[in-house]
């Protein structure tokens, strides 16, 4: 078991979804093949839809493939899928998806354990939650909307993706967060499972706790020289400084 952790001086926590507050089993198990089997009849039936129009554009320019057609575009989401590429259109086209699928019903979101009850007591104790995923906003909003306790929301302070802050390796998303929030980097705390991201924040001026969750894809390689955790329920947060 890693020892606790514990900060005072913290004002606003952004956390990472997939491997911090949820199982990226889950992820990859429910929601992707769920993106898989829709992205053709998205892409063929809904093609003048703004926000479809823009992401399969973005899909050709990635790609290198002007000419490329709705299903040609198709097999590139079916490809990064299976690379795990969190490619700011495969992200948005899932979120239209995912988000569509949760109004009806037929997801619900997954949080280990200790996340609720985690986020309950520091929005308690007066702190400000946001989160930062590669999960688009639109995903981050059914996601946090449809949980087995309900409607999560109201817990959360703000949403940020890859595409309102930018890629979650450089510490330029994470300066953009703090403009955003309004926080002073120094206290502001970042929950992440990739090392890589935990850096980015660090530089950025936050600071850090990596969440090492046995089970998760990141658990052997670890979170390099940052404080970790296995649980949000080994994190102690106070605003005030002692
Ligand atoms: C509800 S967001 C869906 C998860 C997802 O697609 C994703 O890429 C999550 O990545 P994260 O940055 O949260 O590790
Ligand atoms: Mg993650």
């Amino acid at each position: 078991m890693s020892p606790a952790v514990s900060f005072a001086g913290v004002e606003s926590v952004v956390l990472d979804i997939e491997g911090t507050t949820s199982a990226t089993g889950f992820v990859v198990e429910v929601l992707y093949p769920y993106s898989r089997e829709r992205f053709g009849a998205l892409l063929a039936e809904r093609a003048q839809e703004p926000a479809v129009r823009r992401a399969a554009e973005q899909v050709r320019e990635a790609a290198g493939e002007p000419e490329a057609d709705a299903a040609r575009i198709e097999r590139i989401l079916g490809s990064w899928l299976d690379e795990d590429r969190k490619a700011t259109p495969l992200k948005t086209l899932q979120g239209i998806i995912w988000s569509e699928g949760f109004a009806r019903g037929e997801l619900v979101s997954h949080f280990y354990p200790d996340t609720i009850p985690a986020l309950r007591h520091w929005q308690a104790a007066g702190l400000r939650l946001h989160i930062y995923s590669s999960g688009s906003v639109a995903a981050q909003r059914a996601w946090f909307g449809h949980t087995p306790e309900g409607d999560l929301i109201p817990l959360l302070d703000g949403f940020y993706d890859t595409e309102n802050a930018g890629p979650k390796q450089s510490p330029g998303s994470y300066a953009a967060i703090t403009a955003a929030i309004g926080t002073d980097p120094a206290g502001t705390l970042f929950l992440s499972d990739r090392p890589g991201e935990l850096d980015a924040a660090r530089a950025a001026g936050w600071r850090t706790v990596g969440v090492r969750r046995p089970g998760e894809p990141y658990f052997e390689q670890g979170v390099g020289d940052h404080p970790e955790a296995a649980g949000l329920d080994e994190i102690t947060l106070t605003r005030s400084t002692p």
